[in-house]
């Protein structure tokens, strides 16, 4: 199979998502909420899944969606439904063409509700199933920081396509890895890609654009012959991944660049174009489990470029469980020539705990 409807589907759903989300990060009305396990949800993140899973409705109307949000607290909550609705029916690509085959808008605010609930699939081992994580990064988001909108088609549970909106990264394969996201970012000039991969056939990044689609550019892995030059990438928030334990691993491999902290999956795309070279996720808590919208698209993406992604096991990530990484502890992703001897620095510092 080529994916290539499903590959164009994603990029112009995760596109069009991203517009969205640029017009919440400029504002000063976030609307963010507490959900119940603490973390933040915005008016940005209702608002793109509902503009993401509406597009694969239209075009893919038997798949599942394994999606984070759902609208409960948009029932419930007159006001942010409101707010929410505004956004969504304002938001259309500038590309009457590009916008058809998404399908164009949504029809009213509960509509949008029905179509926010439908990303509640158990997931699975059995047929195709997309994971969309509207916002990954929302703490990023609101800190304005980096995010990404990330969406993901798994087939019988092993993930075939992959697409990353990082609005807040360089167009420039090459340009340097920055914790920092300037002011004006999202608007600035040669800011804003969108990465992409489909199982088999490589790994891609191309310009974010309010339009069709612009042509895409082969990414590939750097090739690190020498770990102890390596750059690493880690979560900003310590609450979701140990820099104890990454800054330990980092030096037993003889890292001695501080690390590159950086929040979302904008970590997976920027080590598959070689602006870093290794991402590291060790559990804070034993009782975790990752959810896979924030990996899927990560995963191939940098499997395509020529990385390789385990747990901290060194076993693939297992999409197949259900909405969580229930097999899975952790995530080491490198360049495959080195990739062995990260996990073993990974081991090694785990076991003397
Ligand atoms: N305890 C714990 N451990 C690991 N991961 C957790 C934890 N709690 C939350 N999350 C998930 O982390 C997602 C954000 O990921 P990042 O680490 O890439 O970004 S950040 O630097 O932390 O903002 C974040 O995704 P979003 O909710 O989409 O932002 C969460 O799904
Ligand atoms: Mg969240
Ligand atoms: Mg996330
Ligand atoms: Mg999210």
């Amino acid at each position: 199979m080529s994916y290539q409807q499903e590959l164009n589907i994603a990029l112009l759903a995760v596109q069009r998502a991203s517009l969205l989300t640029k017009r919440v990060f400029h504002s000063h009305t976030k609307g963010p909420l507490s959900k119940s396990d603490a973390s933040p949800v915005t008016i940005g993140d209702f608002g793109a899944q509902a503009l993401i899973i509406s597009a694969l409705q239209h075009a893919f109307a038997s798949d599942e969606i394994v999606a984070e949000e759902e609208a409960k607290d948009l029932r419930e909550n007159e006001g942010l439904r409101t707010t929410v609705w505004d956004l969504v029916k304002e938001v259309r690509l500038r590309d009457d063409a590009a916008e058809e085959q998404i399908g164009g808008g949504v029809k009213n605010a509960d509509i949008m509700m029905d179509i926010i609930d439908k990303g509640n699939s158990k997931g699975g081992a059995h047929g195709r199933i997309w994971a969309l994580d509207p916002i990954d990064g929302t703490k990023g988001f609101l800190r304005g920081g980096q995010y990404a909108v990330c969406l993901a088609l798994m087939v019988d549970g092993d993930v075939k396509v992959g697409v990353l909106g990082c609005p807040n990264l360089p167009v420039d394969d090459s340009a340097p890895l920055d914790s920092k996201v300037g002011e004006n970012a999202t608007d600035a000039e040669g800011m804003g890609v969108l990465f992409a991969a489909v199982q088999g056939q490589g790994a891609t990044s191309r310009p974010l654009t309010e339009g069709a689609l612009a042509q895409p550019k082969k990414i590939a892995m750097k090739s690190v012959s020498d770990i102890s030059a390596a750059t690493f990438c880690e979560s900003v928030e310590a609450g979701h991944s140990s820099h104890s334990d990454q800054s330990q691993i980092a030096q037993k491999l003889g890292i001695t660049k501080p690390s590159v902290r950086m929040d979302s999956q904008a970590k997976y795309g920027s080590i598959a174009r070689g602006a870093g070279d290794v991402y590291l996720r060790l559990p804070v808590r034993k009782d975790y489990q990752e959810k896979i919208w924030d990996h899927a698209a990560g995963d191939l993406i940098v499997r395509e470029a020529g990385g390789e992604v385990t747990d901290a096991e060194g076993n693939r990530l297992d999409f197949s469980k259900g909405r969580t990484l229930a097999a899975n502890k952790g995530v080491v992703a490198a360049p495959e020539a080195v990739h062995k001897e990260v996990l073993d620095a990974v081991k090694s510092v785990l076991r003397n705990k």
